[in-house]
């Protein structure tokens, strides 16, 4: 198994595998959830913007006013990534509408929601995490391929990284070794 550390939004911690066939990644996944902090400012997410790989924002689709603070979320995530903080240009971004077996009471449309996805970049789905847990693993995983299939285009994007310094170091005293 390849080992990749990943962080997310929460405050768990577990090990997962992901993957399809014979080819599985273990996960190190740390959650954590700053709404569930009461010491913290809700909306400053100072620390985790420079550590999480990856954010998960959910509003409560019956909920208007959950459905603002998530938009003030997703807005201080963008503010971060046009800012210093390179580490956010990274990041990857979903925006979730819960509650969706509530739908006769529902103050916000699909529509806004995917509205609000699209003007921020990132991915979106409306379900029920009371009546189908289902789709919150179906969820998880798509955030957890996003994430690692970013880490592997960070790789090939490093042409002077470890792997290809590894490399050149055993080019360098692979062939010495040979020679002795
Ligand atoms: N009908 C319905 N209720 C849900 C659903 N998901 C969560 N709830 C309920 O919503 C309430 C809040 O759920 P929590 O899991 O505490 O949500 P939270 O975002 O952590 O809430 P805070 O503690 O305010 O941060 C609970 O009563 C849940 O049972 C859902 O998909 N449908």
């Amino acid at each position: 198994f390849e080992s990749v550390p990943l962080q997310i939004m929460g405050h768990e911690k577990s090990q997962n595998l992901i993957g399809h066939g014979d080819c599985y990644l273990q996960i190190h996944l740390e959650i954590y959830d700053p709404c569930s902090q009461p010491q913290q400012g809700k909306l400053s997410l100072t620390d985790e913007l420079h550590w999480a790989d990856g954010f998960i924002i959910v509003y409560d689709i019956s909920d208007r006013a959950s459905f603002a603070f998530a938009k003030a979320l997703l807005y201080r995530i963008r503010e971060s990534r046009t800012g210093s903080c390179k580490k956010m240009a990274e990041s990857s971004v979903f925006l979730v509408g819960n509650k969706q077996d509530l739908c006769h009471m529902r103050e916000v449309g699909w529509d806004e929601g995917q509205k609000l996805a699209i003007d921020n970049k990132c991915q979106f789905c409306e379900l029920s995490a009371a009546e189908h847990y289902q789709e919150v693993v179906a969820m998880f995983t798509k955030v957890l391929r996003t994430i690692t299939s970013n880490f592997k285009v960070k790789e090939k994007r490093r042409p002077s990284g470890s792997k290809s310094m590894a490399k050149l170091i055993n080019n360098v005293f692979g062939k010495r070794r040979k020679s002795v």
